[in-house]
């Protein structure tokens, strides 16, 4: 586990208030074939919390005060992906933790989603898009709970845009756990004017019952920093998600 330096151009180091942000920990899983970890330690960065990242074959998670797990290809998505990286070391003691009194907030993005419904933190299975082709596009999302660790800076209905990549992101569940995730406002995020991949009822992410526990397919970390998210919109819209869940943790230390 390695702590990373802070790059500073989001945090004046003399402000108070930075100060208390930027002592919070949240974790950045890498498992062999992670793709997406560099950007989701830069938007913690750019939300100004202290990214540390956390490596599969870990046995602790330190200190940490929430996890991310990226989006990529781990081990291959060989199996079924999320399959293997159910099994690794550390996935059990997020589990633990997601589970615990403390209620530790994990967020999974796309192939971290799909580990954590393999994982059963979450409901349901992630198979291939109904067209069978890998798409990669900028896609609306609506935020449909805010009552969740990481959408508390939204507002309810709040329409966002931030890219989608993958091959495996039609989310799929029997129909009583969909009326059951419906019932309780576990759907978090629902795809607008398009369903890219046949996910039953235009699911994009869920959560826990507890709330601090979310996955969705499409990816917030890419859609961070003016200039490099997509042209739709701000092309910051994702930020919220890191700055949600750092107002949780500091709201809960004060
Ligand atoms: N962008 C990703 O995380 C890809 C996720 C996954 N391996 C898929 O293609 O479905």
């Amino acid at each position: 586990m390695t702590e990373l330096p802070l790059i500073g151009e989001a945090i004046a180091a003399d402000a108070p208030a930075a100060r208390r942000l930027a002592g919070a920990k949240i974790g950045v899983v890498t498992f062999p074939g992670t793709l997406d970890d560099r950007d989701a330690v830069r938007a913690v960065r750019l939300a100004g919390a202290t990214p540390v990242a956390l490596w599969h074959a870990d046995t602790t998670l330190g200190d940490v005060d929430a996890v991310v797990i990226p989006g990529g290809f781990s081990y291959g998505d060989y199996l079924r992906a999320g399959a293997i990286s159910r099994f690794a070391p550390l996935m059990a003691k997020i589990i633990d933790a997601a589970n615990s009194d403390a209620r530790l907030p994990v967020l999974g993005i796309c192939n971290g989603f799909q580990i954590l419904t393999e994982s059963h933190l979450l409901p349901g299975s992630m198979i291939k898009n109904d067209h069978l082709k890998f798409m990669c596009r900028d896609q609306v999302l609506r935020v449909e709970n805010n009552a969740t660790d990481w959408t508390r800076d939204y507002a309810v209905g709040r329409e966002i845009t931030v890219p989608l990549k993958n091959q495996d992101g039609q989310y799929i569940a029997d129909e009583k756990t969909l009326d059951a995730l419906e019932a309780e406002g576990r759907v978090v995020f629902r795809y607008v004017g398009f369903n890219p991949n046949g996910s039953r009822r235009d699911i994009a992410g869920i959560s826990n019952a507890a709330g601090n526990v979310v996955g969705l397919m499409p990816h917030p970390e890419h859609a961070v920093e003016a200039g490099f998210g997509p042209e739709n919109g701000s092309g910051t819209e994702g930020l919220g998600f890191f700055t949600s869940v750092l107002n949780k943790i500091v709201g809960d230390n004060k």
